[in-house]
């Protein structure tokens, strides 16, 4: 059996059963946006890591090194901020051919400066190997959380509301016109979605604020798609849920590169991922609550389903309530 048979999240799971003994002081493990364990007295300590591969993840012909320093570092600490964590240090391990020139590291090391910059987290190590074939960029990331207020996947309840903190499907777009460049768009529209896929906006204010708040249920970022990553919301919290696509927030500029491409704009938002947007739970009672959590740190919430009792899967409604077979399910490696 090839890895390809078990598929991205079936070899997790089969490392999660490897690694199943509990360690001292583990506060979470596999199966969440990052780990935790016991830190500073009130505080815990998430770590996680995320890798950027070239041909994969990024391709450089269409990215400056800045940029791609910039993301590899915003998806790690997208998923600090997925936990309600503040991020503080950095490890970058990096594979590279021998012919990469300096200059091509020294623009990867001011994106992931800037990036870190922003957020208050510093560069404390790494490690280089010779990789001959392409770039490999994989990072770790620690952050810290006051003890008790890490928001899990594992904690949304049957009837819980399922929200995101902003538009998707424009990364996805995005990188549909890199794919296809020849497909015409306006200028101010291919440069907007164009933004999206290269520089992605780490939610850290808003996942502190709705950490603090102690109304959230459940919570992790948008790296695979709407749908799957709810489905990762479904699984970890042993749920179903029901996603009403009508409702999934999209950008103007999303649904003209849709018409333009001759594709479902939705299907960017559900099934294209990067987007780096939090979706989150809490119950039909917070929501007035969770409303002014949102709009005090300066963003917009959009309610997309529920959490409901069942198999852990999500069931897509389109606006008739009639269900949505997609062809797709969202982004998996194998
Ligand atoms: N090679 C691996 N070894 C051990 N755990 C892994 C491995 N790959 C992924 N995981 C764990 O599986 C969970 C889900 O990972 P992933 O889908 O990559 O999450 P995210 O989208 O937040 O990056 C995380 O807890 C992660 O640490
Ligand atoms: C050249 C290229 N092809 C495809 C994609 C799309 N893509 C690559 S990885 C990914 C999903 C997120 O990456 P992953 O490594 O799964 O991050 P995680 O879910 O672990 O945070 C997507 C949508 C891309 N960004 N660039
Ligand atoms: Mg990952």
């Amino acid at each position: 059996m090839d890895i390809s048979q078990l598929g991205e999240f079936g070899l997790i799971h089969r490392i999660a059963e490897h690694l199943k003994t509990p360690a001292a002081g583990l506060v979470k493990g596999i199966g969440d946006d990052a780990a935790v364990f016991e830190g500073p007295p009130g505080w815990e300590i998430v770590i996680t890591c995320d890798a950027q591969v070239e041909g994969v993840h990024f391709l450089p012909e269409s990215m400056a090194p800045e940029q791609i320093g910039r993301k590899a570092a915003a998806i790690n600490i997208s998923d600090i901020a997925a936990m309600g964590a503040q991020p503080t240090f950095m490890l970058v391990s990096l594979g590279m051919p021998k012919t990469t020139p300096v200059s091509f590291v020294d623009g990867l090391y001011q994106g992931f400066k800037q990036e870190c910059d922003r957020f208050g987290a510093s560069i404390i190590g790494g490690n280089m190997a010779h990789c001959p074939e392409r770039i490999f960029i994989d990072i770790t990331l620690l952050g810290q959380v006051e003890k008790g207020r890490a928001l899990y996947r594992s904690n949304a309840k049957p009837g819980d509301l399922a929200a995101v903190s902003g538009p998707l499907g424009d990364s996805a777009a995005g990188l549909s016109l890199l794919l296809a460049p020849e497909v015409r768009v306006d200028e101010k529209v291919r440069a907007s979605v164009l933004k999206a896929h290269f520089t992605p906006n780490p939610r850290v204010d808003l996942g502190r604020a709705l950490s603090a708040s102690g109304l959230i249920t459940a919570a992790l970022d948008v790296s695979d798609g709407a749908a799957q990553d709810l489905g990762h919301i479904c699984e970890e919290s042993k749920l179903g849920a029901v996603l009403w696509a009508e409702k999934v927030p999209l950008s103007q500029a999303c649904k003209e590169v849709g018409k333009a491409a001759g594709k479902n704009p939705w299907e960017f938002a559900m099934f294209g991922g990067e987007d780096y947007e939090l979706l989150f739970t809490f119950s039909e009672e917070n929501q007035p609550a969770v409303q002014k959590v949102l709009t005090k740190a300066g963003f917009s919430m959009t309610i997309i389903g529920r959490m409901e009792e069942g198999d852990p899967k999500v069931r897509i409604l389109a606006a008739d309530g009639s269900a949505w077979n997609p062809k797709s399910t969202g982004w998996t490696h194998f």
